[in-house]
Order: C-alpha cells, then sequence, then structure tokens
C-alpha cells in the first residue's frame, strides 16, 4: 500500500516539492492537495505581469486541472484546512472534509500584513496577494480614477505600475524618505524614484497614514502631519507574515513562522513546513528561489534520496516594472567593516554598487544596467576572494570600455553562473538542455529546466544562451505579443493597419479583438505610433495615449518641474536668441540654466504652470528633448573656421536639423556631423551620424552612446550635400517603416541586419519612393508649442501632470 502523502497550501512551493517529488519517486505516495482558492497551482509572482496588461490569467497557470488528474493527485480546491489532529494523523477542513496522512506538508505561504488603522475595513482598501485581489483592481480601474497604493516596496511598486497601465491616477504612499529601501540604498532609490515620476507616478513620502476616510467606501487617507490625500482605491502593500497560525493552534513549534530544521522537518514526527510560512535558521523567505530550494530539499527527503539538506540563502531580486532595470543582491549596505565600488552616471541613468568585506563581494545594487548582476550573484554566493581585483568586479563586463552583451556576455559567462535565479538554473544546465534534449525555443527551455517560468525576468539571458549555442538562425523565435493585451507583434498589428485601413487605437483595438479594449501604456503609444506612421494624413494624433513628457511638450524632472530646450539647429545660435534666452530665464527666475550633451540650451526648474508663457516669451521651435523624434543634430565647426575641416559640418547638420525636426520616430533619434575623419563631433556613436571626407562624406548608422554602448556601421559614401539629405530621409522612413515602438536604431539594426538595410536603400528608385513618404510626413508636422499658443488651446491641451 503507497503511504499517504498531504499537502496543505496549493500554492508556489508546496506544488514545486510535488513535482520534484513525483520525478524523483513517482510511485511512492497517494498525494491530496488542499488549496483556499478556487484555482489550480499558478504564478503568483506574474500577478504583477496581469494587472500590468502584459499576461493572461490564463498565462499563469503552472499546472491545470489535467496535471493533477495525469499525476493522480487529489486535489480539494476552496477548501481550508482548519486542524490537524496530530495523534490520529487526520487533518480536517472548513468544508468538512477528513482526510487521514502518513507525511504532512505546510506551505501555507504568508499574509499580507493590512496595517491596523481606523477604516481598514472599508470597501475598497485591499491587498494585492492572490487573483481575487487582482480582478478586484482591474474592475476598480473601470469605475473610478484615483488609487494610492501604501508601501514603496517590490510589491507595492509592481501594483502601482500595473494600476498606471489601468489608466487610473496613482499616488504611492511611502513611510520612508526612500523607496525599495530593502533593496536599495539612496542613490539608487532616487535614481528609481525619478524614473518612475517620468512614468507618471505620485509620491508621498516620509509619510505615516494615520486613518481611512470615507463613509461605506474609501475616500482617501489622512496622515499623521494632517494632510489627506483622495484615493478610490486603497491597494496595502506593507510587507507580509508567515501564515503560521494552522500550525501554531495545532501545537507545532512556531516562533514568527514555523519552525523547521535542514531536512525541513518541524518539531513533530512526518509534518513539514515549507515556503513563506517555514522559518529556517531564524528567516522566513519572500522570494520563490529559496522556497524551490527548499522544496527540492523535502522531496529527495520524502523519496529517501541523499540530500545535505537546504542551508540557507542568499537571495536577489529584480523589480518587474518596464523601463527600468534594478538588481538587489545579499547585504547591500555599508557598515563600519565594509568598503564599496561605486559607479554613478547621472547622464545614462547607471548606478552600480559592489560591496565587500574581507575581500569578499557580500552585496550589490545596480540600477539601470542590470546585465552584470547574474556575474555579482555568483560571486556573493561562491565567496570567491576578490582582494586587488574590486574595480574589476564592479566594472564586470563594461571593463576594457566595451559592454558586453548578448551572446558575448553568455560566452564570458562561467558554466555555474546562474541565468534562471528563480528556479536556480546555471549556464551549464540550458546547454545541456539545449544539446542534449535538443532545444530550440526559449519555451522549450522552460519546459525542459523551469528556467524562466517564474518572474520571467531571466528570457532574454535565456534566448542569448540559445544563440549562444546554436547561433541566432537556430533559435526557434515564439512568437509574442506586442503586450499582454494581443497576441499579435508588431508586423501583424501594423500589416492589419494597412489591409484594413484601420485609422484609429480604438478601431484597431476592436478589430483585432485586443483582449483589454482600452489597451495598456504598452501599446497604446505603440499603436498610435504605427496608425501615424501608416496614416499620416488620416490619422490624428491620439495625445492621451502619449507619455507624460510628449503630453505636456516637455521633460518632467524628479522635483515636479520641467525643463525647456529650444531648438537651436546644428547646436548654432545668435547674440539676440542668447540675450531673449538670458532675459527669459532671468524673468521666469529659472534656477538652472546648462549646457546638453547634444549641444543645447536647458533651461531646468521651470514650473509647470509658467510653460506656455515661456514658450510664447521664447517664439523658438520645441527642442523635441523629450519626445521619440530627431532630438539634436551635434555638429563641429567644419570647414567654417577649423583649419582641418574639409566640408561644412554646420551647415549640413543644420539643413537635416530643419529637414528632420519633428518627425515621429519609433524611439528617439540623434545625429552629428563632423567636418572631417578626427569627428569631434562623435558622429559613430549616434543614429546617424555623418564624417566630411576629401570629395565628400561617409554616411554612419545605428550608434548609441547610452547605457549600451554601440559603435556605427558605415553605411556608404556619397559626394554631395544632396545625396546626404536623400540617402538620411530614406535611411530613416526605412527604420519608421520596419521598427519597433520603442527600439533604438542600434537595436533594429541588429535585429535586421546591415546587409538588408543596405539591399532595401541600395536603388535610387527605392530610395525616392522612402523620400516621398517621409516627405508628406514632414510637410503635416506643426511646431507643438506655436499651435497651442496660437490657437489659444492652452487649457484643453495642456493636460495637467498625473
Ligand atoms: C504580486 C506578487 C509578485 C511577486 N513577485 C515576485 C517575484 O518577482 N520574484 C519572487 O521571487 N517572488 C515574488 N513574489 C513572492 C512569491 O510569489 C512568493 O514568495 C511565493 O508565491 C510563495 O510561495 P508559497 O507556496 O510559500 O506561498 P503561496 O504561493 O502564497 O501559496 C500558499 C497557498 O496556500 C493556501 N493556503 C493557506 N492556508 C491554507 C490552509 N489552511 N488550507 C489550504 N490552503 C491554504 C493559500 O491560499 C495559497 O494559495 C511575488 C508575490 C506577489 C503577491
Ligand atoms: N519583484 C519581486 O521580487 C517581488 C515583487 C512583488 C512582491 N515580492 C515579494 O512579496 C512580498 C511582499 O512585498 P512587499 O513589497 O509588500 O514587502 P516589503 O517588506 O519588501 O516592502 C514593504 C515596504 O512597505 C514599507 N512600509 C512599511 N510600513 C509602511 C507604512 N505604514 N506606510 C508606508 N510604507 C510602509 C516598508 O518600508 C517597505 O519598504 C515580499 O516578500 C517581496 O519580496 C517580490
Ligand atoms: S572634426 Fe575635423 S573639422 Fe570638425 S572640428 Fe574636429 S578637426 Fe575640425
Ligand atoms: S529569474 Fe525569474 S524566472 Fe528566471
Amino acid at each position: 500500500m503507497k503511504k499517504k502523502l498531504v499537502l496543505v497550501g496549493n500554492g508556489m512551493a508546496g506544488v514545486s516539492c510535488i513535482e520534484q517529488l513525483l520525478k524523483l519517486a513517482p510511485n511512492r505516495y497517494d498525494i491530496t492537495i488542499f488549496g483556499s482558492e478556487p484555482h489550480p497551482n499558478y504564478n503568483r509572482i506574474l500577478l504583477s505581469s496581469v494587472l500590468a496588461g502584459d499576461a493572461d490569467m490564463k498565462d499563469i497557470v503552472i499546472n491545470d486541472w489535467s496535471w493533477y488528474e495525469e499525476n493522480h493527485i487529489t486535489l480539494h480546491t476552496g477548501q481550508t484546512v482548519t486542524h490537524i489532529d496530530k495523534d490520529r494523523k487526520l487533518v480536517r477542513t472548513d468544508g468538512g472534509i477528513s482526510v487521514p496522512y502518513d507525511e504532512l506538508i505546510i506551505a501555507t505561504g504568508s499574509l499580507p500584513f493590512m496595517l491596523p488603522l481606523p477604516g481598514a475595513d472599508k470597501e475598497g482598501v485591499i491587498a494585492f496577494r492572490d487573483i481575487k485581489d487582482c480582478e478586484t483592481m482591474i474592475a476598480t480601474a473601470k469605475k473610478y480614477k484615483k488609487a494610492i497604493v501604501i508601501g514603496g516596496g517590490l510589491l507595492g511598486l509592481e501594483a502601482a505600475r500595473g494600476l498606471l497601465n489601468l489608466n487610473m491616477e496613482v499616488s504611492v504612499v511611502h513611510i520612508h524618505p526612500y523607496l525599495m529601501d530593502r533593496q536599495l540604498d539612496q542613490p539608487a532609490s532616487l535614481m528609481l524614484q525619478r524614473e518612475l515620476e517620468g512614468q507618471g507616478m505620485k509620491f508621498l513620502l516620509s509619510k505615516n497614514t494615520e486613518s481611512i476616510l470615507g463613509r461605506k467606501r474609501v475616500t482617501g487617507l489622512r496622515f499623521t502631519d494632517g494632510s489627506e490625500e483622495a484615493a478610490d482605491l486603497v491597494v496595502m502593500a506593507v510587507g507580509i507574515r508567515p501564515n503560521a497560525a494552522l500550525a501554531k493552534t495545532s501545537g507545532i513549534e512556531c516562533n514568527r513562522g514555523i519552525v523547521a530544521n535542514d531536512f525541513m522537518e518541524t518539531d513533530v514526527p512526518n509534518i513539514y513546513s515549507i515556503g513563506e510560512c517555514a522559518e529556517h535558521r531564524g528567516i522566513s523567505y519572500g522570494l520563490v528561489a529559496p522556497l524551490y530550494e527548499q522544496g527540492a530539499v523535502l522531496a529527495k527527503r520524502l523519496a529517501g534520496v541523499d540530500t545535505q539538506g537546504y542551508q540557507g540563502s542568499v537571495v536577489s531580486t529584480k523589480l518587474k516594472v518596464s523601463g527600468v532595470n534594478v538588481f538587489s543582491a545579499g547585504q547591500f549596505k555599508d557598515s563600519s567593516d565594509t568598503r564599496a565600488v561605486r559607479l554613478q552616471d547621472e547622464l545614462d541613468g547607471v548606478y552600480k554598487k559592489v560591496v565587500i568585506r574581507d575581500g569578499k563581494v557580500i552585496g550589490a545594487v545596480l540600477f539601470g544596467d542590470t546585465a552584470d548582476g547574474s556575474r555579482l550573484f555568483a560571486m556573493i554566493r561562491s565567496g570567491e576572494d576578490v582582494t586587488g581585483k574590486e574595480k574589476e568586479v564592479l566594472l564586470g563586463a563594461s571593463a576594457g570600455g566595451s559592454a558586453k552583451s548578448g551572446v558575448d556576455l553568455v560566452a564570458a559567462m562561467s558554466d555555474d553562473e546562474i541565468v534562471c535565479g528563480c528556479n536556480g538554473v546555471s549556464k551549464a544546465g540550458i546547454v545541456q538542455a539545449i544539446k542534449e534534449k535538443g532545444c530550440t525555443s526559449v519555451n522549450e527551455i522552460k519546459a525542459c529546466t523551469k528556467a524562466s517560468g517564474s518572474c520571467g525576468g531571466c528570457k532574454p539571458l535565456v534566448a542569448d544562451v540559445l544563440a549562444y549555442v546554436l547561433g541566432a538562425d537556430g533559435v526557434t523565435s515564439v512568437k509574442e505579443g506586442i503586450c499582454g493585451c494581443t497576441a499579435l507583434g508588431r508586423d501583424e498589428v501594423v500589416e492589419a493597419i494597412k489591409r484594413l485601413h484601420l485609422t484609429t487605437s480604438k478601431e484597431v483595438m476592436n478589430v483585432l479583438e485586443w483582449n483589454n479594449p482600452e489597451g495598456c501604456s504598452k501599446c497604446r503609444p505603440a499603436v498610435n505610433y504605427y496608425l501615424g506612421m501608416v496614416w499620416p494624413e488620416e490619422h490624428e494624433d491620439e495625445r492621451e495615449s502619449r507619455f507624460v513628457n510628449e503630453r505636456n511638450h516637455a521633460n518632467i524632472q524628479k522635483d515636479g518641474t520641467y525643463s525647456v530646450v529650444p531648438r537651436m539647429y546644428g547646436g548654432v545660435t545668435t547674440p539676440k536668441d542668447l540675450m531673449k534666452i538670458a532675459e527669459i530665464a532671468d524673468k521666469y527666475e529659472v534656477p538652472l540654466v546648462k549646457m546638453t550633451g547634444g549641444q543645447r540650451i536647458d533651461l531646468l526648474g521651470v514650473k509647470k504652470e509658467h510653460l506656455p508663457a515661456m514658450w510664447a516669451d521664447l517664439d523658438m521651435p520645441s527642442g523635441y528633448a523629450y519626445g521619440k523624434s530627431l532630438r539634436t543634430v551635434k555638429t563641429c565647426v567644419g570647414s567654417t573656421f577649423c583649419r582641418f575641416g574639409t566640408q561644412d559640418a554646420m551647415g549640413m547638420g543644420i539643413k537635416l536639423e530643419k529637414k528632420f525636426e519633428r518627425l515621429n520616430t519609433p524611439a528617439k533619434v540623434k545625429m552629428a556631423v563632423s567636418g572631417c575623419p578626427r569627428n569631434c563631433a562623435e558622429a559613430t556613436i549616434k543614429d546617424f551620424g555623418i564624417i566630411a571626407i576629401d570629395g565628400g562624406w561617409e554616411l554612419h548608422v545605428g550608434g548609441n552612446g547610452g547605457t549600451k554602448l554601440r559603435g556605427t556601421d558605415l553605411l556608404c559614401k556619397v559626394k554631395t550635400e544632396e545625396e546626404v539629405l536623400e540617402w538620411s530621409g530614406a535611411y530613416l522612413q526605412y527604420y519608421r517603416e520596419t521598427g519597433k515602438y520603442n527600439e533604438r536604431t542600434a537595436e533594429w539594426l541588429e535585429r535586421l541586419g546591415l546587409d538588408t538595410i543596405k539591399a532595401a536603400l541600395e536603388k535610387p528608385e527605392d530610395r525616392i519612393a522612402l523620400n516621398e513618404r517621409i516627405d508628406k510626413t514632414l510637410g503635416l508636422m506643426k511646431d507643438p508649442w506655436k499651435e497651442i499658443i496660437e490657437e489659444k488651446k492652452l487649457n484643453e491641451t495642456f493636460v495637467p501632470l498625473t
């Protein structure tokens, strides 16, 4: 007769343990699982993605109903185990079911901590823990406008991002002065705050909530400093508590969590505990990686396979908010016995910190560029001595000046480096699955190894390992929709817009059966761009689909003020314009005037209400320093003044900027013109760089000077200025027509390949046709501020910040 194994808690840790056990000893137990929730086992982590519109509820099921059947597991959903009878060895549920056990696993997870505030029981006050909470938020967003998230940790920020995507106005209330204080130090936290403010999130920092206002339903919060903030929805994300009540009332030893030894055994024979409810060596974890390790140990124990036992885990975290790269691992705070190596680049928004004690890396924080995360995490785990190499450790992939990415990064990784942190899968594990099991796609790797199956953050790295082993052509790419609202990719959406003559986002989303009819913050700006690109005359730009900076035609700064950058073609100005700018800076008491990297003047710290009047006084075109558009054409003085110059770089730059200003492009575009190969305008790190040579010009493409440094490739050499304009027009239009929204030219070029692009532009008739299309679009572009001021549409069109 088989032994009876009962699992209480149908969640991530418990079921993962059962999966392992079935592999090790498929016929050893009769298994029964109880779960309070009415669902089969699902990926709780991806609730953030569901809320953000990047995944569907059906995508997050890990094991569907049939899995239980196929493995002969008796599943009782919607049943909460309320009592464990240790003497008679049976469990009882609130629904009256009673089941005997030989072995019992308690994996009841955590409960969200609800602040015991007056009014916390009002309608509209919820946590973010399960499918029900997620559905409540989605439904609330259809009816109400304003949400407050209490808690600026991982969960709070992911909830806030999701609610923004659902078109709610979102404020995050945080008790400390810095966000994610449990994972980040102050500089990284400030950079994160700035980035999220740019995405439209509002923060109320150092705020302690005193009570929740409203009669039946919440209407707002009152803080201990006396201030109040309105809200139709309050989401509490202030941490979790191990759900140990069942164990406690059943006489099993508990502290904060259920006390378990290295073999996940409680103090009662045949009763084990794993997951967030368990406490191992004084620690209850709140991330899946350690919980899966605990499950693997217990599976071995129950299968009778030798194990060293669970030794505890060092954890690493990544925030799952699109467009934000944050990584934190180990002990990242400074103390008297630690030293830290730091790198901070405010221009590119990159911050890296590595904390060292006794010659060993013990913690790291990365913001902006997290490519080194897995390498640093491997060092923290291995405890290798890095004495004398501390700076190399910090610079890592970017040592030597050129940041490694993609396949190069994989090549530099050691075999035991972890690729998937959630599931503990190393590079060697993935390489083995490719070579021995014939995996050719990320999905197949997921099925074989579990890598990428939890938070999904490692998907790009798994894809890079595939490309490293199989070469780019050997990898089967799986079709991915442009966001969770649709399964259609970029090309299919653009093709449908053309074929079905769709001219508004509403039409696109209705006709193509978006599963979220309103779209989300990922697809709305993308669809708006594609429509404008395909139908420049018919499509009316949908301002509400644009990001906040583009809606307000200015760059929001970290303190809520704006920056104003007037257009200065080719970086050339006049004394008259300079005097005007100086007078206006003085008149509006602009706190800071600064030159930008693109040779423009930036007036920083401008109050929102001063923007229209300032632009009216300036009477200069907008510099588009905020837009997915041509930003600047940087020039050197060229032959006009420089003794080395062979061509008129400034003149060429001015012509280009006048031609392409205001053009909508998939992502920002930067240009530069140098008057000779000395290349003082740094044209070889621009999207389109022009370098004068004897008797003509070289046209360089696909450069990027940001976090992912990329030098340009030579497109061609031409003789005349007219040819420069013709090739650049054709190139930009080809990028506009084939680029994915948000894809810089450097990524686009790598995706398409230089040869494809050259072939598309090679024939004069193709270049002429592309130029005709770009000219049509350019002819329709208007200066936004001029339009606002002239048409006196100020109050209607100037959307206040959300
Ligand atoms: C929105 C969100 C995003 C997250 N993102 C990440 C991330 O990116 N990375 C990461 O590592 N972690 C993340 N986490 C944390 C991760 O989801 C948890 O660490 C993990 O789910 C814990 O697994 P568990 O099995 O211990 O608990 P759970 O998954 O909570 O499972 C416990 C289950 O037991 C059930 N249960 C409780 N008591 C009883 C009872 N008496 N009888 C029957 N059933 C019972 C519960 O209803 C629940 O379904 C996230 C969590 C949330 C909420
Ligand atoms: N990407 C990820 O890895 C991820 C995402 C979501 C959730 N999770 C996990 O889920 C669990 C819950 O996440 P969490 O963010 O709630 O927990 P947390 O403990 O990490 O963060 C809670 C935050 O709330 C703040 N806080 C506490 N009291 C407050 C108050 N009265 N007012 C305002 N702020 C207050 C704390 O300072 C803290 O920063 C954690 O274990 C977390 O690791 C992980
Ligand atoms: S790139 Fe050549 S022309 Fe231009 S400033 Fe430098 S040396 Fe002079
Ligand atoms: S790192 Fe989370 S799924 Fe791989």
